[in-house]
């Protein structure tokens, strides 16, 4: 039982159920901390069985496919088409929970990119000392000077029936402790909720706040992925295995590990966005891309797609796209002095370019 239980999870499934590891690939289990310890124990007892397979049997194990010429008709699919029909806010009113005295520059990559990708309207929940400035970067964001007030989390739901989608994390510092309500309000809501930064703190504390929930996607870097999950063996051959085995833990989030490659899993396939950025790794990027993705997850939820992808599967290889695309045609203008703000320039000829030719 225990070999079958781990060949189960090392392919992706959860439990074994006694109809066996096919049906258990699908079957999902909620952990929490401590869960994920048990998670970490069997990682290491696949991996070494995996390592035995693959030797004695040669069997593969976690397919990643670069399925850029299959994935990106597939985020053009979802663009809603420009029309006099459509009224304010139709193509996307998207909230950015995120901005504090130390960082308040996150959250506005987040929230202009959100616009700048097509949002009709982009908020930001921030703290007070934070609004201010974010306010004085741009009238195009409506900014709700909100996250350090006491009845914050009321301030915030009376928005949430507004809102077709939620980006957290960006700038938030540790402002995480009504992020839970906020979230569950949000999921009873329906609405996707790309958790990025800060917010992935609160997940590293409590993953069971997300866990399962579909319209979810956590978009970490390298060192935000190794603390949400720090026990894996983060070498370079594992990399697909491990986003797609934290997916699986996860009961099937949407996992961006972002890095050269960016690896895209809902815990059935690994997905690598390899489009051609450069070198200049600036602050703010992962901003740009949290955002984009905000308004793109609305998209893909909002129309039907092909019932084997995962809609926030794709809306996230679009938005890894575009922010790649994005940086390539920064850097070929600035070089080494290209920054974020070079790069929300770049957004509508990189989204004409990769999703309207
Ligand atoms: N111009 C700006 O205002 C920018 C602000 N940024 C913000 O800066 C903050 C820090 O982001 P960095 O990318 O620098 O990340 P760090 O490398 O500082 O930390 C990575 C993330 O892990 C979290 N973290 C830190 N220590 C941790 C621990 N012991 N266990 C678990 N999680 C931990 C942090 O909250 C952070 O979000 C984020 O809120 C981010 O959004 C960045 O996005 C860059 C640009
Ligand atoms: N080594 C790399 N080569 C090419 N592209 C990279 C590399 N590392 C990251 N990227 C790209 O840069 C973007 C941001 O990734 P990064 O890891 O910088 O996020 P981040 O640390 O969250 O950024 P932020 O500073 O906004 O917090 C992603 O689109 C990712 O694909
Ligand atoms: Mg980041």
């Amino acid at each position: 039982v225990c070999i079958l239980m781990c060949a189960s999870f090392y392919y992706g499934g959860g439990l074994v159920s006694e109809s066996g590891p096919a049906e258990a690939a699908h079957c999902v289990f909620v952990v929490d901390h401590s869960g994920l310890k048990l998670a970490r124990t069997l990682n290491t007892l696949t991996l070494f069985i995996s390592s035995v397979f693959e030797r004695f049997y040669g069997l593969g194990s976690t397919s990643h496919r670069g399925m850029e010429d299959d994935i990106l008709p597939l985020v053009k699919n979802i663009v809603p088409p420009l029309t006099s029909k459509k009224h304010k806010g139709q193509d996307g009113r998207i909230g950015i929970i995120g901005g504090c005295q130390d960082y308040t520059g996150a959250p506005y990559f987040a929230a202009i990119s959100a616009l700048k990708v097509g949002a009709d309207l982009s908020h930001v929940f921030c703290t007070k000392d934070a609004a201010v400035v974010i306010k004085s970067y741009s009238p195009e964001l409506i900014v709700h000077p909100v996250l350090d007030s006491p009845n914050a989390v009321e301030e915030i739901e009376k928005w949430l029936p507004r809102l077709h989608g939620l980006v957290v994390g960006p700038g938030l510092g540790r402002e995480d402790l009504l992020l839970k309500t906020v979230i569950e309000k949000s999921k009873a809501r329906d609405i996707p909720i790309v958790i990025d930064a800060d917010g992935l703190w609160l997940v590293t504390q409590q993953p069971s706040v997300i866990q399962g929930y579909q319209k979810g996607i956590l978009t970490p870097n390298f060192m935000e992925f190794t603390r949400l999950y720090e026990a894996l063996p983060m070498d370079s051959s594992d990399y697909q295995r491990s986003v797609m085995q934290l997916s699986v833990a996860m009961g099937n989030l949407t996992l961006v590990l972002k890095g050269e490659q960016d690896f895209i899993t809902d815990g059935s396939k690994v997905y690598s966005c390899n489009l051609e950025g450069s070198g200049r790794r600036c602050g703010g990027q992962g901003d740009l891309l949290s955002g984009s993705m905000g308004v793109l997850a609305h998209w893909a939820h909002a129309v039907p797609g092909p019932d084997n992808m995962n809609p926030s599967v794709v809306a996230a290889f679009g938005a890894c796209s575009l922010t790649r695309q994005c940086n390539s045609q920064a850097f070929q203008r600035h070089g080494r002095s290209t920054t974020t703000s070079d790069m929300i320039q770049e957004i509508s000829s990189a989204f004409k370019k990769l999703f309207e030719s």
